[in-house]
């Protein structure tokens, strides 16, 4: 189940993480569908956070490998990792002085070499990222004067401004109000089918990720439980496993996604 069909760059072979004596992910496989959006659902402490980071090079392997293109992710530089993965973690920090344009600009640094100027290009692509992710109108404001959504997005565009072909999101949505919670799914949405980018986001609403994932991968006690499309894993058997709740699927008259009203 947890085998994606397409291409696969980026993948997890029997990993397994703890923190001090308790394993947190149980000898996991998952390979990323190339060129896709999924979406990582699972209840809290299921090991969403802990797969993404593991996914981005940034966690100690118990036990398996990460590659990426073949190859294992410590043969790569902390550079070159960079330069194709981008992780946006679940509590990002950063100095509340700091400015939304000098935020986004850390996302460059990847690709910048020592004694090269600030170019034209690097301008470009932040002032991009601000535009896509709508804080182009709050590029001088400090971060500890934003609210939490204009903060979350400003970090977004941080992470689209290192221009990697993989992003790995941690909750993106949160903080945001509906209007950008919906803007921000459907430029990932955007990313993965203008740009090929390859995208890994952890969600908690169920029904955002039937609407604009192409592939769910479900967790459940640092195993995976299913991983699919969205209208195989929307199902009432699959999320009584993973959240022990009691789903009906529906289906939105609009367009046939399937919608989840859930009981306990
Ligand atoms: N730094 C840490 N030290 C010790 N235990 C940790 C640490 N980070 C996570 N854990 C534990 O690992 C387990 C998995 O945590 P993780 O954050 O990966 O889950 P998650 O599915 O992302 O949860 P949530 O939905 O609440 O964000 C949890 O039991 C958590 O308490």
């Amino acid at each position: 189940m947890s085998e994606a069909a397409g291409p696969v760059r980026l993948r997890a072979n029997a990993i397994r993480v703890g923190y001090r004596g308790r394993d947190v992910l149980h000898d996991l496989t998952f390979a990323v569908p190339s060129y896709r959006f999924t979406a990582l659902l699972g209840p809290n402490g299921s090991g969403k956070s802990t797969l993404l980071r593991a996914l981005a090079g940034l966690t100690p392997l118990r036990a398996g490998e990460v590659t990426l293109d073949g190859l294992a992710i410590p043969m790569l530089s902390r550079r070159r990792l960079a330069e194709m993965i981008s992780l946006l973690p679940q509590t990002p920090r950063a100095p509340d002085d700091l400015a939304v344009a000098d935020l986004v600009a850390q996302g460059r640094y990847p690709h910048r070499r020592l004694f090269t100027p600030w170019s034209l290009q690097d301008q470009a692509i932040c002032n991009d990222s601000m535009r896509l992710t709508d804080v182009d109108g709050l590029a001088a404001r400090l971060l500890g004067r934003l609210s939490g959504g204009q903060r979350q997005r400003a970090w977004i565009a941080m992470t689209l401004a290192q221009s990697a072909d993989i992003l790995l999101l941690d909750e993106p949505t949160t903080y945001l109000d509906i209007a950008h919670q919906l803007d921000i799914l459907d430029l990932l949405r955007r990313l993965v089918r203008e740009q090929g980018k390859t995208i890994v986001a952890v969600l908690h609403d169920i029904n955002h990720a039937a609407r604009f994932a192409d592939h769910i991968c479900l967790l459940k006690e640092g195993r995976i439980v299913a991983s699919g499309s969205p209208r195989d894993i929307i199902q009432p058997s699959h999320l009584r496993e993973a959240f022990s709740i009691e789903a009906t699927i529906l289906h939105d008259p609009y367009d046939g996604v399937p919608v989840c009203v859930a009981r306990k």
